[in-house]
């Protein structure tokens, strides 16, 4: 039994779904969602912020920011969020560790700090994420990497397969990982992650 935080990564190919199943598995079992992305994100749009700019590079040229920056800024959200309810100990996070950095920045900030359950792992075929992706941007998104060039010129979908296996195959070998089949309608997948969710026992 520990009190620590317990905190489940939630990775996948850009579009295979990470952020939608996180909602669905918030509303039905009251885990907090951080998104790395999206913590990055709102950093690069607050005016004065000293990253903002380098963020606003990495975002466009598709690679990743320095662990330092995401990690103080995942940690700070898990902060606030326990501060204004006790009750919410379970954190999904969406979109780290995405390589080596971020991994080995993890375990030295936060590992101590927090009780790591399991890697929950998306499967789904480049193709379809890519048209997920672009399908998103067309529906006004707002993100400046839902179009063919970003996807294309950044090798968005190689470049994370490249430096995330082998991230997924540190955990692997730790017996951490959970890989569900994100190729199905969001409900059925959903059917698989309830599954994986219900089984999440109290250490
Ligand atoms: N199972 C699904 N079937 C079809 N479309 C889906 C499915 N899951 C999500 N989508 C749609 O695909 C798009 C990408 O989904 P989502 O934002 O959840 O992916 P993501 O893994 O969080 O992507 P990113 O890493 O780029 O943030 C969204 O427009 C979403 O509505
Ligand atoms: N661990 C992370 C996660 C995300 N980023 C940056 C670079 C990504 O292209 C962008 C969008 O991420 P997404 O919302 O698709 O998960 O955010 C990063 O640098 N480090
Ligand atoms: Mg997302």
């Amino acid at each position: 039994m520990t009190n620590l935080p317990k905190v489940i990564f939630v990775l996948g190919l850009p579009g295979s779904g990470k952020g939608t199943q996180c909602q669905k598995i918030v509303q039905e079992f009251g885990c907090v969602h951080l998104s790395a992305g999206e913590l990055l994100r709102i950093e690069r749009s607050k005016p004065g912020s000293q990253f903002g700019e380098m963020i606003e590079k990495h975002i466009k040229e598709g690679t990743i920011v320095p662990v330092e920056v995401t990690c103080s800024l995942l940690e700070q959200s898990m902060k606030k969020e326990m501060e204004a309810d006790k009750a919410k100990d379970t954190f999904l996070i969406d979109g780290f560790p995405r390589n080596k950095n971020n991994m080995d920045g993890w375990q030295k900030e936060m590992s101590h700090k927090t009780d790591l359950q399991f890697v929950l792992i998306f499967e789904c075929t480049e193709k379809e994420c890519v048209e997920r992706c672009l399908s998103r941007g067309e529906a006004g998104s707002g993100r400046t990497d839902d179009n063919i060039e970003s996807l294309q010129k950044r090798q968005l979908i190689r470049t994370h397969i490249s430096s995330t296996e082998p991230i997924i195959e540190f955990y692997e070998a730790k017996g951490l990982v959970r890989k569900v089949n994100g190729s199905r309608s969001p409900d059925e997948v959903f059917e698989d992650v309830r599954k994986i969710f219900v089984g999440l026992k109290k250490k």
